[in-house]
């Protein structure tokens, strides 16, 4: 109990009374006491000030704090049609808060307390205390339940359709984006906000999107749990301390009420979930589940809609870097292995899940990683499995009740388990999260019916066909209702997250393969040897060895040959791996199945790709043309 090099002692005298005495050494065993007198002060010793977080107490800029924060509780309790709770000026705040511009209902008049970009630690005590379903795990983690939903529910996404988003969306047949009107948006908009303003706290994170400085958006995201703020921490990039108090206004806010459902009553709701997009307002309402990934996956849809009018592309896609500075691109639906092969013990890691191609190179759009945790092990995935520490939200995971160790093999709650964790997590992130062009673009495809090459070498036209394809077997239930796998086709590799019609991605996608001399390739991260039941997963192991060969340019001097049906150049031999499981056909025991199946693949591709007949991409008739020709011929 040092304190300015004088020590503290407490005495007893005769008559049992204690004094403190100061300096003199006294030879008792007594330890020595604490400098405070009372309990709360005690208390009070043990946490040092700090900024920024909720003013608790004295410092010299909690006037302004207090007003900043009042600002967004007034916001919440008012029923403006504004744009977001804004920040304004100190003068701005003291006119907005006068008694005069409240409207006189309760719910106005009421101050809801704002926990402003609270830290992990404080996050977690918020959670354990009032928050059923958090715990402290043994590696330190805190595990959580995201409730009823354990998957995003596209089908309750709505978009607003306005006279500006009409004529920019796609909106025809297979788009992700089902109309609502502005005014069921303000309904909508107005229940999130009124459940949010009917508790005592609420969560209110600052911070941004895209770690090219020229293209940062400013995100504010209003939750009414310690789980969704810290999980919103953890994905979104972190400001710093003089970020955070030049904020401003934020270009977008989500309202997530998640644990309050919509008005099934309401126009455009098929069911008490909802998750709303309005462009023009910058906002994004959620009613109706708790599941976090509908926030990270909003921000998304609302990056791939700004970026392209930037002339910048957005990509589902992981994206990491050698040693000689090559970048490599994993574009793949949920499940087929952007987390877990962007996440490289040899390589630099940019992100596992969002990108950015500019003129400028690539960047990460958000600021941490969110990995499928079924079956994890410390063997195949140590980075990732060694990233689940303090900070780190494991979602509707199944742990030990008295040692609180996660058993990853168990999907009880769901077979969707995930880990959030801040990027710097992993031991070779690259920080600033940006790197040169792409030399590589490696799609991922999980295919159970194991017909696909494990690798191959794609042309410029067969890569746009994929692309535009954007081909999987859903495995785990990422999407509410999918357990079994299935053959799936999602343009753009996630046409849930897209705003604009595939084709638009498509031309960019084109254009910067050419432009910068990327080289793409084909990669089946599913199975081999026969279809789902028959034939097994490809190791992961292999599948590494395969990218590896990618990565150091010793694959593109192998020697090829063309696949049939989907004329896919495979090689015929990779250091490191069974050269038998390079061609499928090989692999597969019973010949005749193998090309049966083969056919019905290929015919559930063309069938697909009907509806992309019609468009021309980046307005290119011959690019158009040698598209439809890279598809599969039988
Ligand atoms: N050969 C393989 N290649 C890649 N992943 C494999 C392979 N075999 C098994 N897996 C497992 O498949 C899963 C891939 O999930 P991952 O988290 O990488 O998906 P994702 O593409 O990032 O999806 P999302 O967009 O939903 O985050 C991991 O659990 C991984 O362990
Ligand atoms: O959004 C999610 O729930 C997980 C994810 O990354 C995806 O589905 O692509
Ligand atoms: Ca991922
Ligand atoms: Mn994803």
């Amino acid at each position: 109990m040092e304190t300015n090099g004088e020590v503290l002692f407490l005495n007893t005298t005769t008559d049992g009374k204690a004094f403190a005495s100061k300096g003199h050494l006294c030879h008792d065993d007594s330890s020595p006491v604490v400098k405070a007198q009372t309990i709360d002060e005690l208390h009070s010793l043990q946490k040092k000030k700090s900024v920024p977080t909720t003013p608790k107490t004295h410092h010299p800029d909690e006037d302004l704090q207090k007003l900043h924060l009042q600002s967004i509780s007034a916001s919440l309790a008012s029923l403006t049609r504004e744009t977001g709770p804004k920040v304004k000026s100190v003068k701005q705040q003291l006119d907005y808060l006068t008694p005069a511009s409240l409207s006189t209902s309760d719910s106005a008049l009421k101050f809801t307390h704002i926990l402003y970009n609270l830290s992990p630690a404080e996050l977690y005590e918020h959670a354990i205390k009032h928050e059923k379903g958090s715990f402290i795990t043994s590696s330190g983690a805190i595990a959580t339940l995201s409730g009823a939903k354990t998957g995003r529910s596209p089908k309750d996404k709505r978009v607003v359709k306005d006279d500006t988003t009409a004529a920019e969306l796609w909106w025809d047949k297979g788009s992700p984006n089902i109309e609502m009107d502005e005014h069921t948006f303000l309904v909508n908009r107005e229940r999130a906000v009124d459940y949010l303003n009917s508790l005592e706290t609420v969560f209110v994170n600052d911070q941004f999107l895209n770690w090219d400085s020229n293209n940062r958006i400013k995100v504010r995201i209003v939750s009414a749990r310690a789980y969704h703020s810290l999980f919103m921490h953890n994905m979104c990039i972190r400001p710093t301390l003089e970020e955070l108090q030049n904020f401003g206004t934020p270009d977008f806010t989500i309202y997530n009420a998640g644990q309050f459902p919509c008005n099934r009553y309401t126009n455009y709701m098929t069911s008490s979930t909802t998750i709303n997009l309005n462009l023009s307002r910058r906002e994004m309402v959620i009613l109706g589940t708790q599941y976090a990934g509908e926030m990270k996956k909003g921000l998304f849809s609302l990056m791939h809609y700004l970026m392209p009018k930037r002339g910048i592309l957005s990509l589902h896609s992981g994206c990491n870097m050698g040693r000689n500075v090559d970048v490599a691109l994993f574009f793949g639906l949920s499940g087929t292995g952007k987390t877990t092969l962007s996440t490289d013990h040899n390589r630099f890691l940019i992100g596992d899940d969002e990108h950015c191609w500019s003129d400028a190179g690539v960047s990460n759009i958000e600021g941490g990683c969110y990995a499928k945790c079924l079956d994890l092990s410390p063997e195949k995935e140590p980075d990732i499995f060694n990233a689940i520490k303090f900070g780190t939200v494991l979602e509707n995971v199944v742990f030990e009740e008295h040692s609180r160790e996660v058993d990853y093999a168990d999907k009880s709650v769901t077979e969707n388990t995930r880990a959030s964790y801040p990027i710097e997590y992993i031991p070779n992130a690259k920080i600033p999260c940006v790197g040169p062009h792409p030399k590589n673009v490696i799609l991922l495809a999980c295919d159970a019916f194991g017909v696909l090459p494990p690798v191959s070498k794609l042309t410029l036209a067969q890569t746009m066909y994929h692309f535009i394809s954007g081909y999987t077997a859903l495995v785990a239930g990422t999407e509410e209702g999918i357990k079994e796998p299935q053959a799936t086709f999602s343009a753009c590799f996630g046409a849930a997250f897209v705003m604009l019609h595939p084709t638009k991605y498509a031309a960019m996608l084109a254009d910067k393969m050419r432009k910068y001399g990327t080289t793409a390739w084909l990669v089946n991260t599913g199975w081999c040897g026969g279809r789902y039941g028959v034939g097994s997963r490809i190791k992961l192991a292999n599948t590494r060895r395969l990218i590896d060969a990618i990565h150091s340019g010793s694959l593109l001097k192998a020697e090829y040959k063309k696949t049939e049906v989907f004329g896919l150049e495979i090689p015929a031999a990779v250091d490191g791996v069974p050269s038998e499981i390079l061609d499928p056909m090989n692999a597969w025991d019973d010949k005749e199945a193998y090309r049966e199946t083969l056919k019905k693949l290929a015919g559930l591709f063309k069938k697909n790709f009907e509806v992309f007949a019609n468009y021309s991409v980046g307005g290119e008739s011959k690019l158009t043309e040698e598209i439809l020709a890279a598809g599969p011929i039988f």
